[in-house]
C-alpha cells in the first residue's frame, strides 16, 4: 500500500483528520513559506500524533542550529531537506532525511545519486516559495530511475483526482500533498480523506 505524507499542517482538526485516515507522515512546514509554523506550536501538536505516525519537519537551507532544536523541541522522525542542502551537510546534521528534489529536467532526476537518505521526494520547482506551488512535473523523467522505488516519494500537485494515475505511472513508495488537500488557502478535512483513500487503495502493480 503507497504510504501517504500530509504536508503543511497548522490546525489540530486537520491533523485529527489525517492521523484517523491514516497518514504515514506528518509534515511541519518550519521555512518561509504561507504554510509556516514556530517550533512553539508544532511541538503541541505533535503530542497529539501517535508514535506509528512519522512526523517530518521540512526547512530550506536550514542553519544546523534549526534543525537540532526543532528535532529536539518536536521529536521528529524525519528531517525534510527542501532547499540546496548539499550531501554533507545533510549526512553531517545525522537526522533519518528526506532530500527534496525540484524536477525541471532528467538532468535533476540524476541530481538524486548524489545524496544517501531515507527518502527522495521528487517535487515541482516552487514558485513564491521552494515547495508547496500545486503544480506537477512530467512524471515521465521519472522513468529511468536510478535509485530504488521504495525509497521514492512523489509529491508536486497531487490531489484525489490525479493521485491514482500518479501512482500507476510512476510507482512510488509514498506520495506527498500540501495544495491538493486545502479548500480557499486551507487545509480541507474532508479532501484530507478523500486524498488518503484514494491513494491507499490504488494498486501499484501495472
Ligand atoms: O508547502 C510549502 O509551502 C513549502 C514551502 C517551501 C518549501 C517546501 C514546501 N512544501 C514541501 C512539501 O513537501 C509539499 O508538500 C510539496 O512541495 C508538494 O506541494 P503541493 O504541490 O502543494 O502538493
Amino acid at each position: 500500500m503507497v504510504k501517504v505524507k500530509i504536508c503543511g499542517l497548522m490546525e489540530e482538526k486537520h491533523l485529527q483528520a489525517a492521523v484517523d485516515a491514516g497518514a504515514t507522515w506528518i509534515g511541519f512546514m518550519f521555512a518561509k513559506s504561507k504554510r509556516q509554523i514556530s517550533i512553539e506550536r508544532a511541538s503541541k501538536l505533535a503530542k497529539l500524533i501517535p508514535s506509528h505516525v512519522q512526523k517530518v519537519g521540512v526547512f530550506v537551507n536550514p542553519a544546523e542550529e534549526e534543525v537540532h532544536n526543532a528535532v529536539e523541541a518536536v521529536g521528529l522522525d524525519y528531517v525534510q531537506y527542501h532547499g540546496c542542502e548539499g550531501p554533507s551537510f545533510i549526512n553531517n546534521l545525522g537526522y533519518p532525511a528526506i532530500k527534496a528534489i525540484s524536477i525541471r529536467s532528467y538532468e535533476d532526476v540524476e541530481k538524486a545519486s548524489h545524496y544517501d537518505v531515507d527518502y527522495y521526494l521528487f517535487d515541482a520547482p516552487g514558485t513564491n516559495y521552494a515547495g508547496g506551488s500545486g503544480h506537477v512535473f512530467d512524471w515521465s523523467l521519472l522513468d529511468e530511475l536510478s535509485i530504488p522505488k521504495n525509497r521514492v516519494i512523489l509529491a508536486g500537485g497531487l490531489n484525489s483526482e490525479n493521485v491514482s494515475r500518479a501512482i500507476s505511472q510512476v510507482e512510488p513508495f509514498g506520495v506527498d500533498v500540501s495544495s491538493g488537500v486545502e479548500k480557499d488557502g486551507s487545509k480541507d478535512s474532508d479532501l484530507i480523506k478523500r486524498f488518503i483513500e484514494t491513494a491507499t487503495t490504488t494498486s501499484v502493480l501495472k
